[in-house]
């Protein structure tokens, strides 16, 4: 088993639109969606990966890179940048967010 979820929430996931300068929902609809922080066992590499509830899209698939600035901008909805756009997680509740932020963080630390 080559990738391991080290923490499940719920979240409504979003993407910043520069261009018209507001958040829009990540996917085909807005709707909640799993969002999971998968480990690689082998190359010790993490990512976040996103499922709609209703038909499983995947609403976000990226990597996280080594020195990756999570900002937690309220209790339920946490925010990071790459290269390419914004990503916004719209939390359920703060006890996805917060156990969303603390498996964040410990694999940043491990990286
Ligand atoms: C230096 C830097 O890149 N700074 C970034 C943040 C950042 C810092 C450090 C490392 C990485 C990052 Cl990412 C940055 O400033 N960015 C990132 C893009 C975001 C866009 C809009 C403005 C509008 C105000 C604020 C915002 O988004 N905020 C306030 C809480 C608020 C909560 C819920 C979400 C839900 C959808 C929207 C809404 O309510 O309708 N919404 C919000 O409206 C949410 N903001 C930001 O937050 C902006």
């Amino acid at each position: 088993m080559s990738e391991v979820p080290i923490v499940t929430g719920r979240a409504n996931v979003m993407v910043y639109d520069e261009t018209n300068r507001k958040w829009i929902p990540s996917g085909a609809t807005q709707g909640l969606s799993k969002v999971q922080i998968y480990q690689h066992t082998q190359n010790h590499t993490f990512r976040v990966v996103g499922r709609k509830l209703q038909d499983h899209e995947v609403v976000i698939n990226c990597a996280i890179m080594k020195g990756l600035k999570y900002n937690q901008a309220t209790p339920t909805f946490h925010q990071w940048r790459d290269n390419r756009q914004v990503y916004g997680l719209n939390f359920a509740n703060r006890e996805d967010a917060e156990g969303f932020a603390q498996a964040m963080l410990t694999a940043l630390d491990s990286l």
